[in-house]
């Protein structure tokens, strides 16, 4: 019926022409105006809402880890809301020598380690952002250690590391000590931040962080309740969805700190020769008994009487590495539920992981970053490369650092009976870690997370939807245009103002 109606009214349109020609000067001027008034209204409209070419603002962060520091730059588009742009990292910088912590006997070098990185920073932040482009440092289980060592000398630390970073142009914001929670959850949030999981309230993924002197584990629990634990538990709003993260942070179970743990049990007696199943076989050092004992984790341990040096041998046995590994875990005593060791609370793990900083380096060394292979396989790998001579070891990679190179063994050991033993990954959970460096170009680890916090960058309500694009508006506005016109010819056809008898169309 309506198709018949179109027809006979575009017929009726075409008769009237005949009769009433529809170029008379009134229609044409009418017309002329009408088109011109379209192509104005479109014109300005798109020119009006044209998109600047696009600025950033810029945030730095310095990670003083214990065994070295890093410089990270994150940028962010300078246009949009703090919620709506997405910070990305831009560049990083690792600073030349030890971590911060080290410096605890000569302070001022502290602050002048950082000087190359922090010149560098000036380059690659355009000048006229230096002024409000926010400084932060974040110190982690390094300074912890110092801390609970010697509180003057890691004051005094932070004091020279605040006169070195306050003389850059940056807006400084604070040296500080980050606590193993803070650790733990900042992690967490980088990797679901970049995953993009918080903003669309995707199921997250946890987070395992491995250093030199502390180890994080962060994951929302499936059915979590209220924490048996509640120093275990942190709870955040981000984007209008609540989140309670169960996190712990292993002070000393860092994989440089757990070394010494684990040398410490066999040095025990103050023998001065140990046959160590962890290292490789050939491998011989002469180790001061003073340097291992030298850290807080290991400090009331020392034996007494013993000599001043022992003699460090490699054996090369990964099964026996395991037992030896074992011994550094307290799996006896748990007032909970359930445990994952030395008596600290753990619901059962849930979801996927993220496995980052040591975690990648060592499994991307031993080429065992891909979880799909069973864990049989993993181990068997691994002690094939635990039984390979130190000699073989040095003339294949003659590129790596030898202290490293030395230890990959023992750390591959100690990461797959944490994630087994201690976190109680089984052989088919196993499969849910991805041992990552990075995610869409920014490194996973705490610094982001921290200044996200710190700049009230993730908001705790979902934002209003995010304005149309440009070229979005640009389609509306024509079609609106088009129709106008459209409507506008039609007005012309069935209306002509020389016309007295109009037929009528029904
Ligand atoms: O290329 C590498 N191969 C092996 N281990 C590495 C490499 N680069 C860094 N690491 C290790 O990663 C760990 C980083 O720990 P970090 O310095 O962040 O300590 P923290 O987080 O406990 O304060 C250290 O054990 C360091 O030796
Ligand atoms: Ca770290």
């Amino acid at each position: 019926m309506s198709a018949q109606r179109a027809a006979g009214s575009l017929t009726d349109c075409r008769e009237m022409k005949e009769k009433n020609p529809w170029h008379t000067p009134v229609t044409i001027s009418i017309t002329v105006i009408g088109v011109i008034a379209i192509v104005a209204l479109v014109t300005v409209a798109v020119l009006q809402n044209k998109p600047v070419p696009q600025k950033y603002k810029y945030g730095i962060v310095l990670d003083a880890g214990s065994s070295h520091t890093a410089l990270y730059i994150y940028k962010w588009p300078a246009e949009k809301d703090n919620n709506t742009g997405r910070v990305e990292q831009e560049h990083s910088c690792k600073v030349k020598g030890k971590g911060i912590s080290s410096y605890a006997e000569t302070p001022w070098q502290a602050g002048e380690s950082l000087t190359e990185c922090m010149e560098d920073a000036v380059k690659q932040v355009p000048t006229k952002r230096h002024f409000e482009t926010p400084l932060y440092l974040g110190a982690t289980a390094g300074m912890r250690l110092l801390h609970m060592e010697n509180s003057v000398a890691s004051d005094k630390v932070f004091q020279a590391v605040e006169k070195s970073l306050q003389k850059f142009p940056f807006s400084y914001q604070g040296a500080r000590m980050l606590s193993g929670q803070e650790e733990g959850a900042f992690g967490w949030v980088t990797v679901n931040y970049l995953d993009d999981r918080l903003k669309q309230g995707l199921e997250t993924t946890g987070a395992l962080d491995l250093g030199g002197a502390s180890t994080q584990i962060s994951f929302v629990p499936k059915n979590y309740i209220i924490s048996e634990s509640p120093s275990n538990s942190v709870t955040f709003r981000l984007y209008g969805n609540d989140y309670n993260l169960y996190t712990h942070s292993f002070l000393c179970y860092g994989k440089d700190q757990v070394l010494r743990l684990a040398l410490a049990h066999q040095t025990k007696s103050g023998p001065g020769e140990i046959a160590d199943p962890c290292f490789h076989p050939g491998y011989s050092e002469s180790k001061n008994y003073s340097v291992l004992y030298d850290s807080p984790c290991v400090s009331d341990r020392k034996p007494q009487g013993a000599p001043v040096t022992f003699h460090h041998k490699g054996e090369g046995n990964f099964q026996q590495c395991q037992e030896v590994v074992k011994n550094v875990f307290n799996f006896t005593s748990c007032k909970y539920s359930r445990c994952s060791f030395n008596g600290v609370f753990q619901p059962p793990l849930h979801g996927q992981f993220g496995a980052f900083s040591a975690y990648y380096y060592v499994m991307d060394f031993l080429n065992l970053t891909d979880t799909s292979v069973p864990l049989t396989t993993v181990k068997d790998k691994l002690a094939k490369h635990c039984a390979t001579p130190w000699n073989q070891i040095i003339q294949q990679h003659p590129e790596i650092h030898v202290k490293y190179l030395a230890e990959y063994c023992f750390s591959g050991a100690y990461i797959l009976t944490l994630l087994t033993e201690g976190y109680n990954f089984t052989s088919e959970s196993y499969s849910s870690i991805k041992f990552i460096k990075k995610i869409k170009g920014s490194d996973a680890g705490w610094t982001l997370g921290y200044m996200l916090n710190l700049t009230n960058m993730i908001p705790a309500e979902a934002p209003d939807s995010p304005p149309l694009p440009h070229a979005g508006y640009v389609s509306i506005v024509t079609v609106i245009a088009l129709l106008i016109f459209t409507l506008f010819i039609i007005f012309l056809c069935r209306f002509r103002p020389s016309s007295s008898k109009q037929p009528q169309i029904v």
